[in-house]
């Protein structure tokens, strides 16, 4: 990797979130947990210098790589030289147009940690995706795979638990990475229900919801604006203390939670 990076006159660059894989053991792992075959058309988002994305094309049908990073293309036209269904794309994870990919299909990737959460919420929003298996940082993985009542249950747990179901599948050193992140990173496993379309209106009060952790539900409804004997009646209907916080929910009560304060 190091000569690579020098024949090609390059430095892993931080403002691009470069932090590169170098434990084989890790790249089988994330590998092993996509379980693609030869009908799966994956998508990979920062191929870096192309070492996921060899992995990805020996078993996946079609690989659609997309680098933000312009300096990387030369390098990846070298590292995946004669693999005919890579598909490289010099774009950005962020605004990539997701309709060009069938449905059912796979997102894998080693994300950059700056805009890794952004990414996943896309790709969760775009329907396109049963399976999406992703590297980024240990904190954030927790917050995608906690359960209602725990520390690290959040707005964003409550999003992805509406697409389906997020699995940590291993953690990772900073030392499987060159340069080394300064945190533990890891393997984040997601199965999405097909069909599951985003819901605005329930992602906006899960919001609110969550606005400030120390308050309790009702107390945050109402300073997000709900009628005061809206959110009583709703809490009641539902069989909620009135001192509940919104950690406590899940995203079936929030869905209910929703109904009650939509139609009251
Ligand atoms: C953590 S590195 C992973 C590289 C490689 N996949 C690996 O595992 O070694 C993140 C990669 O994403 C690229 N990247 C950063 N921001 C991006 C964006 N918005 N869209 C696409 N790629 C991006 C970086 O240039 C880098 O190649």
């Amino acid at each position: 990797m190091r000569e690579l990076l020098e024949r090609h006159g390059l430095r892993a660059d931080k403002g691009f979130g470069q932090n590169f894989l170098v434990d084989e053991g890790v790249l089988r792992s994330i590998v092993a947990a996509a379980e693609l075959g030869p009908q799966s058309t994956v998508l990979e988002v920062g191929p870096g210098l192309g070492v996921l994305t060899r992995e990805l094309a020996a078993r996946a049908g079609r690989v659609i790589s997309v680098e933000l990073d312009r300096r990387l293309l030369p390098v990846l036209q070298e590292t995946l030289a004669g693999l005919g269904n890579v598909t490289l794309v010099h774009g950005d994870g962020l605004t990539f147009d997701l309709s060009c990919l069938p449905e059912g299909s796979a997102m894998v990737a080693n994300l950059p940690y700056n805009v890794g959460t952004p990414i996943l919420v896309r790709a969760l929003e775009s329907g396109r995706f049963a399976r999406v298996v992703v590297l980024l940082q240990r904190e954030v993985a927790e917050r995608l795979s906690a359960t209602p009542g725990t520390p690290a249950y959040g707005a964003l747990s409550v999003v992805v638990a509406h697409f389906g179901r997020a699995r940590s599948v291993r953690l990772v050193k900073p030392s499987a990475f060159s340069p080394p992140p300064e945190v533990t990173s890891s393997v984040v496993r997601l199965d999405l229900t097909p069909g599951r379309a985003p819901d605005p209106a329930l992602f906006r009060l899960v919001r609110h919801a969550f606005a400030h952790r120390r308050k309790t539900l009702k107390k945050n409804l109402l300073m997000a604006g709900y009628p005061a004997e809206r959110v009583a009646r709703a809490l009641q209907t539902l069989g909620l203390e009135a001192q509940v916080r919104a950690e406590r929910l899940s995203v079936e009560q929030f869905r209910a939670l929703r109904q009650e304060l939509e139609g009251g």
